[in-house]
């Protein structure tokens, strides 16, 4: 594969800390690569010069073949970058964000129009157009702000966190476009803390520390421990507490469970093991609205004389 978004050898500082100290990466297009690491390993920093916001000390970076250091406006056409905090402005109505930020890129009249239109639709809020940014739940919001990434239509986009302020249920709607916009070509960089999302979003996973890339590779082969085996699911209602306490004792000796929001996690060192753990979570009464194991075959519909045997 070709790469659409390239850096290499790349340094940066603030003053004298080395915030990313000689990273190379690639990002292919239609690719979405994770980008995980602890806090003040380097992501933000890696996106900022990735979006050509941040000049690196040394090392290239290129977008599509072009060099950011020659070109720099050439370079800001083929990137599109949603930001930690959003970019939107709360007063402003959708359809007034995204005119704004066409303008920024030199759109103007019916192209712009056209664009604005466009791009709503694209994250499915044709119908909230004219309501203010202020007055729309989260996930609504960061869609707005995917569509001013998106307007001078990039093929690379780079996300800062996207999911951070989301609910599960927002935050699988957004992973989906996320695979959308890279079945279409795109080249996906996002940084996240949730290692969940990285198996269901990512086809590849790079991992910084200190600035450094210090493993890259296919999700479950970087981040699963060997021989491990993992089963997401939907839960249709929320566990409570107490439930999710005495189900992950139960479940110890088998399997250990990670519930978030409405997202449950199994994971044990045997497909058999995971299969009785799951055949106990359901026996509980869970009702679970489909699982998926990130090495099997995707997504199935759940019932317990599928799995255990
Ligand atoms: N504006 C700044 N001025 C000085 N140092 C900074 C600045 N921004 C980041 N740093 C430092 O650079 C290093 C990398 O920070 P960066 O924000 O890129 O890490 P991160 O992995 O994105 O962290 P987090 O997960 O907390 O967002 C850290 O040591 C951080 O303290």
């Amino acid at each position: 594969m070709t790469a659409a978004l390239r850096l290499q050898a790349v340094r940066a500082r603030y003053g004298d800390r080395v915030a990313v100290a000689g990273l190379t990466l690639d990002v292919a297009a239609g690719e979405v690569v994770a980008l995980i690491g602890p806090n003040g390993s380097g992501k933000s920093t890696t996106l900022a010069l990735a979006a050509g916001v941040m000049t690196p000390a040394s090392g290239t970076v290129t977008a599509c073949g072009i060099d950011r250091a020659a070109d720099p406006h050439g370079y800001a056409a083929k990137v599109g970058l949603v930001p930690q905090d959003g970019a939107t402005y709360d007063e402003l109505t959708a359809a007034q964000n995204l005119a704004f930020f066409g303008r920024l890129y030199g759109l103007g009249g019916r192209e712009l129009r056209r664009r604005v239109a466009r791009g709503l639709s694209r994250v499915g809020l044709s119908e909230r157009a004219h309501d203010r940014v202020g007055t729309l739940s989260g996930g609504l919001r960061q869609r707005v702000n995917l569509a001013a990434a998106l307007l001078h239509d990039p093929p690379i986009l780079l996300l800062d966190e996207p999911t951070a302020a989301l609910d599960p249920a927002s935050r699988d709607a957004f992973l989906a476009g996320l695979t959308r916009l890279r079945d279409d070509g795109h080249a996906i960089l996002f940084t996240t803390h949730h290692t969940d999302e990285t198996e269901l979003a990512a086809d590849r996973v790079a991992v910084l520390g200190a600035g450094r890339l210090v493993a890259c590779g296919r999700p479950g082969d970087v981040l699963r421990p060997r021989g491990r085996e993992v089963l997401y699911a939907r839960l249709r209602m929320p566990v409570p507490r107490f439930l999710e306490k005495g189900l992950r004792r139960e479940l110890a000796p088998l399997a250990e469970l990670e519930v978030t929001g409405n997202r449950l996690r199994l994971s044990a060192d045997t497909p058999e093991n995971l299969g009785r753990a799951l055949a106990r979570v359901l026996a509980e009464g869970l009702d679970l609205d489909g699982y998926r194991s990130p090495g099997g075959a995707g997504a199935r519909a759940a019932s317990s004389e599928k799995v255990v045997r």
